[in-house]
């Protein structure tokens, strides 16, 4: 370890690690105040805005947020191929920058939905590779990768050399190339991108399952919300460099307060539904058997106010329901609003 190695980086200097505060060497991964800033003047961007939180073992959890919210940045900070101005990551106990060898021994990762795997190997020799250069001998986790491969639907392609196999094929070899090492932790960037629906279906339920048996921690960020809100116990979200929630899946679409509704009425006119435009978060309008049925996203007193000018314009409900909350709309809601594009009736 070089004398560089032996330091930690906190609030953007070099400081002695016995300075550095004590991480929960039970937590899979710790992350504390990282900040990263590309660039300088007046063309700065900070990708990570003082970002903290820590991830129990054996749990999931889905780094979400919108393009550019700085989910690469951050993951590249905590697997050290990034270094923040300011903050500290640990892993297992053992901090980044203070013991990288230590931090980083039970750690594997698939960036943006690929991985190095060599083409002109079989897809076991892959396997047998990548848990070679991880410290395992290969030997000893054969049983392993038969049921990996078995988990994957690759048991009929382990022969085959991978430069033969369909780009969704090539996917999950690359993801059994991570889970074939004994990491504890994996990162996995876009892990279904790309793949056909009873792949992706397939990934998640295998993955969820290898999750369950191994006891591993996964941090995963994808785009696609059925992946994060199938698989994941807890969900990051991330907007503009900073986390705008973090929260567990059910809570995340159970929250109280925010909710959107589907007002049924037969006398709904143009009038009433610019009335209701102009106050609300009109999300959708339909008509349908000589009646209305208007969506509207409200907050928590909004329901309320909804009623209120309903009744105000003289209108007949005949029936208000809630419309079941899914993950993506609850994505929009709180990346929206950090935007500085809410709507959700507050105006
Ligand atoms: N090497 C770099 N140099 C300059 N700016 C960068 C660099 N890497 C990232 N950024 C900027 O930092 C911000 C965060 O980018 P980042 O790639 O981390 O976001 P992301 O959430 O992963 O986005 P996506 O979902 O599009 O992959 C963006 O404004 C991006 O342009």
């Amino acid at each position: 370890m070089t004398a560089s190695e032996r330091r930690g980086v906190r609030n953007g200097e070099w400081s002695d690690p016995s300075e550095t505060r004590a991480v929960d060497p039970e937590s899979a991964v710790v992350v504390d105040g990282v900040r990263k800033r590309f660039g300088s003047g007046p063309e700065a961007v900070t990708a990570v805005d003082d970002v903290s939180f820590a991830i129990e073992r054996g749990s999931v959890v889905g780094l979400l947020g919108p393009n550019g919210a700085g989910k690469t940045t951050l993951i590249k900070c905590i697997l050290g191929m990034v270094l923040p101005d300011e903050g500290a990551v640990s892993i297992h106990g053992h901090d980044v920058s203070a013991e990288p060898r230590r931090a980083y021994a039970h750690v594997d990762a698939m960036l943006e939905g690929a991985r190095n795997d060599y083409w002109r190997l079989t897809v076991r020799e892959n396997l047998r590779y990548f848990a070679t250069i991880s410290g395992v001998d290969p030997d000893s986790v054969t049983a392993r990768h038969d049921r990996l491969l078995d988990q994957l639907d690759l048991a009929d392609k382990a022969d085959e050399p991978v430069r033969k196999l369909s780009r969704g094929m090539k996917q999950k070899v690359s993801l059994a190339s991570v889970l074939a090492t004994e990491s504890d932790v994996v990162f996995l960037d876009e892990p279904t991108l790309g793949l056909d629906v009873e792949s992706s279906l397939t990934l998640r339920r295998e993955l969820r399952r290898i999750v369950e048996a191994r006891d591993l921690t996964v941090v995963l960020s994808s785009h696609d919300m059925d992946v994060i809100e199938d698989v994941c116990d807890r969900v990051i979200i991330m907007s503009e460099g900073r986390v705008v929630a973090d929260d567990t899946v059910s809570n995340l679409l159970h929250r109280s307060g925010t909710g959107t509704y589907r007002v049924t009425s037969p006398d709904l006119d143009r009038e009433v539904i610019d009335a209701l435009e102009a106050r609300f978060d009109v999300t959708d309008v339909e008509r349908r058997d000589g009646r209305t049925h208007v969506e509207v996203r409200v907050d928590s007193d909004g329901f309320y106010r909804l009623v209120d000018t309903l009744r105000e314009n003289r209108v007949t409900i005949d029936g208000v329901t809630s419309v079941a909350r899914d993950l993506e709309s609850v994505f929009v809601e709180l990346t929206d609003r950090t935007n500085g594009t809410e709507r959700g009736g507050s105006r």
